[in-house]
């Protein structure tokens, strides 16, 4: 089946943690409406610009885009952004069942609160590997009072400004600020910032759809007396486990099922923690009840919420990144070797004075020209032709170490991969400028699923850690964490013509150089669409 949608993208004041804010609106709303499929679908997304002075460009994230790279919305790599007043129509296939998301990848804007959610059911009849009656989706972000632009010129000032902790967490688009009486603005009645609600059938077995969309936030989520067994990690079947609490990245979605099988007569939290930073936002919360039972659906539960695990204990979230592989039953082998493999080291930087982050002491900055544009169409100089270094002095350098010379250079050059060809990747976390500190960055490539061989502590050694590789059953992933001070090895196949962003999912880290691009068949591509240029290099160039 082909699903069309008429999205007019605009600013509306809303008020999601009962502050009043201009936010970045699909039709009205934010979150945008959930996009509902069934495997095979094609969906047509017509989205018109009427943010009158902003661009805007929207990513399908999960979704491989295959033989549709320029309708991947990544804003630089992909496309030239949409101008205001300007329509332009996202047409591409779901072709694997599971729970996605898309969001704004242009600036910061994600942050603005253009998100929402993307859920492919399987054909009818397809049995999936579990069961379960209803499902819910559960959206989550981090919300701020200052604007993403005022955010974003402080991380480019000179002292850099921090965007600091958010003031809310969101769940579907709702939260609750705490010092509500210090804002002129806030509303505690506003209906924009009622708390969700999750009702569920007594004895019930329910699919609760979750993906994190936050700008900064790595979070820990849990349904109040109810365990929840994890059964799908971006879009790919897991190996059921059972979790109390479930640590969600940036990027990330999981299904988990819960069974409808406590006390009827009272409600209970839905909780989102923020982990792995030092919180400094409160729980953000929803209230789950029970059909038939004695408590009104809108009652507070009678506890306070959960406060989420010690947001500092790194070893805890490290075992549920290990303990995620593929179900048995849904194994798809990885080659059994790569023909090239790339280590990039993670770190924070200083160029000219203003705070960056680098991969190999190199920090990316985007072309004003599309890469894909500028590739299929020869256009010259539109990109530095020198690829990014292939890595580091894995030997000699320090992770636990604020490193001694933070100087890095800007570029806008890329990874060009043999087509078809079998490619690792190993993230090198490290110390930051501030001594004893290391954070978790949620890393997601574009284009492609890439199975997850290895997490590790401390620094990655290429002559011993790869013979540690889960070659048997790794899950597959879109997006993955790296722990601080640890690293993370993946690997892929480069068999998806285009240009794929691969990048930390944190909206800061991003837009202060904290990713790749890596280009594979560029050569395979079919006929671009002209709508995706109008930019740059690419002026009049069809
Ligand atoms: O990029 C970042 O900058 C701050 C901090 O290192 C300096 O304020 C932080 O926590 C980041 O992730």
């Amino acid at each position: 089946a082909t699903r069309h949608h008429m999205w007019e993208i605009s600013y509306q004041f809303t008020s999601p943690d009962c502050v009043r804010k201009l936010a970045v609106t699909i039709n009205g709303q934010t979150p945008g409406p959930t996009i509902k499929a069934v495997q095979g679908d094609t969906i047509v997304v017509v989205v018109k610009n009427s943010l009158m002075t902003e661009n805007v460009a929207i990513h399908w994230h999960g979704i491989r885009q295959i033989g549709t790279p320029w309708a991947d919305g990544t804003e630089g790599v992909t496309q030239c952004p949409i101008l205001p007043g300007d329509t332009f129509t996202y047409t591409f296939v779901v072709d694997r069942p599971g729970t996605y998301m898309y969001h704004a990848h242009y600036g910061m804007q994600r942050s603005a609160g253009l998100n929402g959610m993307i859920v492919v059911e399987v054909p009818p009849g397809q049995p999936e590997p579990f069961a379960y009656e209803r499902d819910h989706t559960v959206l989550l972000n981090d919300w701020w009072h200052k604007s993403t632009y005022e955010q974003a010129a402080g991380l480019a000032s000179v002292p850099m400004v921090w965007v600091g902790e958010p003031q809310s967490l969101l769940i579907n688009g709702r939260g609750r600020f705490v010092n509500c009486s210090s804002e002129a603005s806030c509303n505690v009645t506003h209906p924009d910032c009622s708390p969700p609600e999750f009702p569920v059938v007594p004895g019930k077995t329910y699919r609760f759809r979750i993906a994190s969309v936050t700008s900064l936030s790595a979070l820990n989520f849990e349904i109040e007396g109810h365990e929840m067994t994890v059964v799908e990690a971006d879009g790919h079947y897991v190996k059921p486990f059972v979790v109390k609490n479930l640590n969600i990245y940036s990027g990330e979605t999981y299904s988990v099922l819960i069974t409808a099988n406590q006390d009827p007569n009272r409600n209970y939290w839905l909780a989102s923690n923020v982990v792995s930073r030092r919180p400094g936002t409160p729980t953000g919360t929803a209230v789950l009840s029970y059909y038939g039972g004695r408590s009104s659906p809108r009652a507070r539960p009678p506890t306070s919420p959960p406060a989420g695990p010690a947001w500092n204990d790194t070893a805890y979230r490290v075992r549920q990144s290990l303990a995620t592989v593929a179900h048995p039953a849904h194994v798809v082998a990885p080659p059994a070797r790569s023909d090239r493999t790339i280590l990039l080291l993670n770190t924070q930087n200083k160029i000219d004075g203003r705070m960056k982050w680098a991969l190999n002491n190199v920090s990316f900055a985007l072309p004003h020209t599309p890469y894909l544009v500028a590739m299929k169409r020869g256009l010259l100089g539109a990109y530095d032709e020198r690829p990014p270094p292939e890595t580091y002095d894995h030997a000699g350098y320090d992770v636990f170490s604020v490193q001694k010379n933070p100087n890095a250079t800007t570029s806008d050059g890329l990874y060009r991969l043999q087509f078809s060809s079998v490619v690792d990747v190993v993230l090198q976390n490290a110390n930051m400028l501030t001594a004893n500190s290391s954070e978790t960055h949620p890393w997601h490539l574009h284009g492609h699923d890439f199975w997850v061989l290895g997490y590790g502590a401390g620094r990655f050694d290429p002559a011993v850690h790869p013979a540690t590789y889960n070659l048997k059953d790794p899950i597959m992933k879109n997006t993955v964490a790296v722990h601080p001070f640890g690293w993370t090895a993946l690997r892929f196949r480069a068999d998806n013509p285009g240009v794929w962003a691969f990048h930390c999912h944190i909206e800061a880290h991003f837009f202060m150089g904290m990713g790749v691009v890596f280009e594979e068949g560029v050569e395979r591509v079919g006929e671009l669409p002209p709508e995706i240029m109008g930019c740059g290099k690419t002026r009049g160039g069809h």
